[in-house]
């Protein structure tokens, strides 16, 4: 059987892992795959530093390996450009790719699949969502007859490492993101991670899948971890709950909601015991009901495991002349604002304590018709801590509430603002 070419673009953490199981499971490969695969070359930045893997297969030049005699290219370089250029030559030409790149697939993948359909090649990118967990491919092929609803869950290990540790040992946040770079966790830019657009990328990438319709980067309400302070882990804890950082796809109606922020979470509930660099994500459809997904979402060899898996499905449908899936976006759900989106809050304030303190503040909540849930006071000095914790109310809502009450002479200071999840509300 004529081999299946690869070129791969790309040997750092992932890549490195995917050489290697090329080459430990070749005999496993070829006969899942039905024809040989065969690493024809491989691209980076410097030849020089690499060597550990086969030399005569190097090059630095990218586009030169792409315009070679090869029929797949899997790219684990990671950004934009070049990468944005080398793939669309790719499909163009009729090759097929495999991507870990959810920065470029929650860009572009519009215009990435448009360039597949021309030539009839496949683009596929288990591993861009969650590392090793099948996750893409259940949402596409799987659920295809059901209605989802929507998906939630910890898609970045990054921020998961370092928010378990902060919860479990207390410990530092910078020297914490340090090691979660050491393991190769983090992005090249960890940014990207504590700052949540790694996540935004990957639920941008999920909710598109997941609805039918195009969703970018750019229309996911985000927020980070880096405003994550010590003190709203403690303000959770003492109320039984954990924090994490949650990418949310909602379906409301005739549209969708996307966002990522970090949020309390309670201790019972199945995402807070979810630690270290690990993803799960709850899955919600209509005849379904609720599924989840669990497993390593960062790392080298978890990662390379989902690009392996698209390899074996790409090489397939070479061999049986067959397609993959092509984007579906007939839907085109219209994107809601945060400010529209129904969430809970959960407010630490240090207020003085006297009387009419608590009126004067539930009074703010009445007046913007947020509903407060529960309400615990602490302290009989001068400074009394109180907690408020509130029902469902629009997120623009909540915003100007809590500005207004952090205005109120009696408030001394908003101690943690944080979104409340997996309660009812
Ligand atoms: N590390 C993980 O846990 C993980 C998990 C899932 C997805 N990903 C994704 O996989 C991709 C790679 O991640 P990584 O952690 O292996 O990155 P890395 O930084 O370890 O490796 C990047 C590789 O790309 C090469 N490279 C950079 N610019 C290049 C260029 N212009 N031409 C040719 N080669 C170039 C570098 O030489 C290096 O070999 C990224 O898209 C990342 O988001 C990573
Ligand atoms: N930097 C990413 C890699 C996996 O996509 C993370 O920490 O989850
Ligand atoms: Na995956």
């Amino acid at each position: 059987m004529k081999p299946i070419k690869v070129a791969l673009l790309g040997c750092g953490t992932v890549g490195t892992q995917v050489v290697r199981l090329l080459d430990e499971q070749a005999d496993d490969l070829a006969a899942r795959a039905g024809a040989p695969i065969e690493l024809t070359g491989i691209a980076v930045r410097r030849p020089d530093r690499h060597r550990d893997v086969p030399k005569d297969l190097l090059t630095a030049d990218a586009a030169g390996l792409v315009a070679s005699d090869v029929d797949v290219v899997v790219e684990v370089i990671g950004g934009i450009e070049p990468v944005r250029t080398l793939l669309l030559d790719a499909l163009r030409a009729g090759k097929s790719v495999v991507s870990a790149n959810k920065a470029l697939l929650a860009e572009s993948s519009g215009e990435l699949f448009a360039a597949a359909d021309e030539s009839g090649a496949d683009l596929y990118f288990e591993a861009a969502v969650a590392g090793a967990i099948p996750l893409l491919r259940p949402l596409r092929e799987s659920l295809a007859g059901d209605r989802i609803t929507r998906v939630m869950g910890i898609v970045n290990g990054t921020t998961n490492y370092i928010l378990s540790a902060m919860d479990e040992t207390g410990a530092n946040y910078s020297e914490t993101l340090e090691e979660a770079s050491r393991l190769g966790y983090a992005e090249a830019d960890p940014t990207a991670d504590v700052d949540g657009y790694d996540a935004a990328s990957k639920a941008a990438i999920l909710a598109s899948i997941a609805f039918h319709t195009r969703v970018t980067a750019n229309d996911v309400y985000r927020e980070g971890i880096s405003a994550v302070t010590s003190a709203d882990i403690v303000a959770a804890r003492t109320l039984g709950r954990t924090i994490k950082l949650l990418a949310i796809c909602e379906r409301v109606g005739d549209s969708v909601a996307v966002r990522v922020h970090p949020a309390m979470i309670p201790r019972s509930h199945p995402l807070a015991s979810v630690g270290g660099a690990f993803n799960a994500v709850f899955v919600e459809a209509e005849a379904a009901g609720q599924l989840m997904f669990y497993g390593q979402g960062a790392g080298g060899a978890p990662t390379a495991s989902a690009v392996l898996g698209d390899l074996v499905a790409v090489a397939r449908n070479r061999v049986h002349s067959g397609r993959g899936p092509r984007e579906s976006a007939y839907a085109a759900l219209e994107v809601r604002p945060i400010g529209q989106v129904r969430t809970r809050y959960h407010l630490s304030l240090d207020v003085a304590d006297r009387a009419g303190v608590l009126a004067s503040v539930a009074a703010v909540f009445a007046e913007h018709d947020v509903s407060i849930a529960a309400v615990r006071q602490e302290g009989r000095t001068a400074d009394a801590s109180l907690v408020i914790v509130t029902h469902a109310a629009p997120d623009a809502a909540l915003k100007s509430t809590v500005d207004k009450v952090a205005g109120l002479p009696a408030v001394r200071e908003v101690v943690s603002v944080m979104r409340v999840e997996g309660e009812e509300s």
